[in-house]
């Protein structure tokens, strides 16, 4: 895919070059045992079937998985590592946090931080969706928890959802609570899932749903009770692996390209935009707000 080649050299330059690793005190390389492989960088284990070629990558960054920068690089470096891998054709994104996928962004990224911290920060948060969102392989979301925000938009880069049947755990974007604005890519990704009225409705509520809810709204595929989720995962793996993989690129290609496209050309514009928008006064004083509120509910 096109956005894929514009983004692979980068991270495969940081990949190759062991930045990323050294500063993680060691090269995240594959263990083997019998068929299966791993690898962990830290916040992200990868566990690889080499009879089904099919990767489970564990987000494990405790309490709550919230998209810190540095979980950001490890989640785009172990995806590439993925994605040019040519015996691995499908991916199952799941968590390794009791009750929780993820919390979405870190909120305290976006809190106090100079201008060239939010700018690093949002391109990195850009590069996550752009990797997954255009990825080759089948990427399947086992939602077992919770996944607000950029945890749904995870959620909704990949081809298929599959989350715990219970309703104490919520699915959505639900940027407006915060007194923030999701940008239009990650409104693509939600209307590209569940049409542009469904999207309306839920962007300017801000709406988090329950899983029965987030079923019938279209936000996932399928629930499963709690513990069938990663067995409903490959499950479903086995059958969309079972479409030439050619066939199915080119028409997630076709499907995905243009929202893809635009992000890709006005990647800095966009960048710059949420600086401008994330250190105005009003904005951090929200964001305060919604974290004091937070911190109070226990
Ligand atoms: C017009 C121009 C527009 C341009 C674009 C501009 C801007 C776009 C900007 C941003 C887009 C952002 C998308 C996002 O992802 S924002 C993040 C939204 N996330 C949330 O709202 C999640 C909030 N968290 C929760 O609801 C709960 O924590 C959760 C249900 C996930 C778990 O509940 P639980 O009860 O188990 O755990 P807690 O006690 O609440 O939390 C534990 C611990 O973790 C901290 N925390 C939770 N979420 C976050 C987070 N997202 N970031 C940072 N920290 C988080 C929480 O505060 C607790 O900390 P502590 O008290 O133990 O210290």
């Amino acid at each position: 895919m096109a956005a894929q080649a514009v983004l692979r050299s980068s991270a495969r330059a940081r990949l190759l070059s062991g930045a990323f690793c050294a500063q993680r005190g060691g090269p995240a390389l594959w263990q083997h045992h019998q068929n299966q492989r791993a690898f962990s960088n830290g916040k992200i284990l990868v566990e690889m079937d080499e009879a089904t070629g099919v990767a489970v990558m564990k987000m494990k960054s405790p309490p709550v998985n919230s998209l810190n920068l540095d979980f950001l690089t490890e989640f785009s470096i172990s995806l590439e590592k993925l994605e040019i891998d040519r015996s691995c054709r499908g991916l199952i994104l799941t968590s390794a946090v009791s009750k929780i996928f993820s919390a979405g962004l870190d909120i305290t990224e976006m809190s106090g931080k100079s201008n060239e911290h939010y700018a690093a920060f949002w391109r990195a948060v850009q590069e996550m969706w752009l990797k997954l969102y255009g990825s080759n392989m089948v990427t399947i979301a086992a939602i077992n928890g919770s996944s607000p925000a950029g945890g749904c938009l995870m959620a909704l880069c990949c081809d298929y959802r599959i989350m715990a049947d219970n309703p104490k755990f919520a699915i959505g974007l639900n940027e407006t609570q915060l007194g923030i604005v999701a940008p239009f890519w990650f409104k693509d990704t939600m209307i590209n899932t569940i049409g542009n009225r469904a999207t309306e409705l839920s962007l300017q509520l801000g709406q988090m749903y329950p899983a029965p809810e987030a079923l019938k709204f279209g936000l996932v595929d399928k629930l499963v009770p709690e513990d069938k989720v990663q067995s409903a995962a490959a499950a479903a793996m086995s059958q969309w692996l079972s479409v030439p993989d050619h066939a199915r690129q080119l028409t997630k290609s076709m499907m995905r390209k243009p929202a893809i496209d635009r992000l890709v050309k006005q990647r800095e514009a966009d960048i710059n935009n949420f600086v401008s928008f994330i250190s105005k006064d009003s904005i951090q004083k929200s964001l305060q707000i919604y974290m004091d509120r937070l911190k109070q509910k226990k």
